[in-house]
């Protein structure tokens, strides 16, 4: 199994009470599959997501990617781990404004000191259509080509698994759905392991399995 979740806690302060935002949560990612994780604001979708990446350390529990259980690696050896197997795709695109769109996909290479498999990332480029924009800057761009420019970065490291928290939240209805449908594709070709929060059904359902929290714990788990 490509992702193992096994008991997850993280537990936060709150004015009054502790807040459960992940509370014991267990589940198995196959490889090649896209699992939608939708719930309500609160119910714990980025808190979760940020555990499974490695961004936070939870208070209990493990993430298992490939075999490897993150959190028992050192701070440096999860860096490493993090910038070698993990794409993530951000809500807000994060893409650097000082870098030309080509420079920002091969971004997470350079910092390792890696040159990009040139045909791999001719592939991508094209699938995601954003073969004419790899000169411009990302200020020039569109909010989907953003995005898409943002997809191609995640992917260009070939991650083990792509994690993405709202990708479509800062687009319109219209161009988010393109913005999936090129990622699926793209997903599809590379056999790619997704997990993505969204909060639109119609995006949820276009995915292998759908997962929805509550007061951070699973309630629902769907094969589609
Ligand atoms: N850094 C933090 N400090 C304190 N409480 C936090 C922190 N981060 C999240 N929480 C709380 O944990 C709970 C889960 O938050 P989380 O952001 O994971 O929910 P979400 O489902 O992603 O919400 P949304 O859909 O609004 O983004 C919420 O009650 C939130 O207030």
């Amino acid at each position: 199994m490509m992702l193992e979740v096994v008991n997850l806690k993280k537990y936060y302060n709150g004015n009054q009470a502790v807040i459960k935002a992940v509370d014991k949560v267990d589940f198995v990612v196959e490889q090649k599959q896209f699992v939608c994780i939708i719930g309500k604001s609160g119910s714990g979708k980025s808190t979760l997501l940020n555990l499974l990446a490695g961004l936070e350390i939870p208070a209990e529990g493990e993430v298992n990617i490939n075999g490897i259980n993150i959190y028992k690696l050192s701070k440096d050896d999860l860096t490493k781990f993090r910038r070698r197997h993990i794409g993530f795709i951000f809500q807000n695109f994060n893409l650097l404004p000082m870098l030309n769109v080509m420079e920002n996909i091969i971004l997470p290479l350079s910092l390792d000191n890696k040159i990009p498999d040139e045909e791999y990332l001719k592939q991508m480029i094209e699938l995601l259509a954003i073969e004419d924009k790899v000169d411009e800057f990302p200020s020039t761009l569109s909010g989907g080509q953003q995005q898409r420019v943002a997809i191609a970065r995640a992917l260009v490291i070939k991650p083990t698994i792509l994690f993405a928290d709202e990708p479509t939240g800062n687009l319109d209805k219209k161009t988010g759905e393109e913005v999936i449908s090129l990622l699926q594709s793209v997903a599809k070709q590379l056999n790619q392991t997704i997990v993505m929060v969204t909060h639109d059904l119609d995006i949820a359902n276009k995915a292998d399995r759908v997962i929805t929290l509550e007061d951070g714990k699973i309630i629902e788990d769907r094969i589609l």
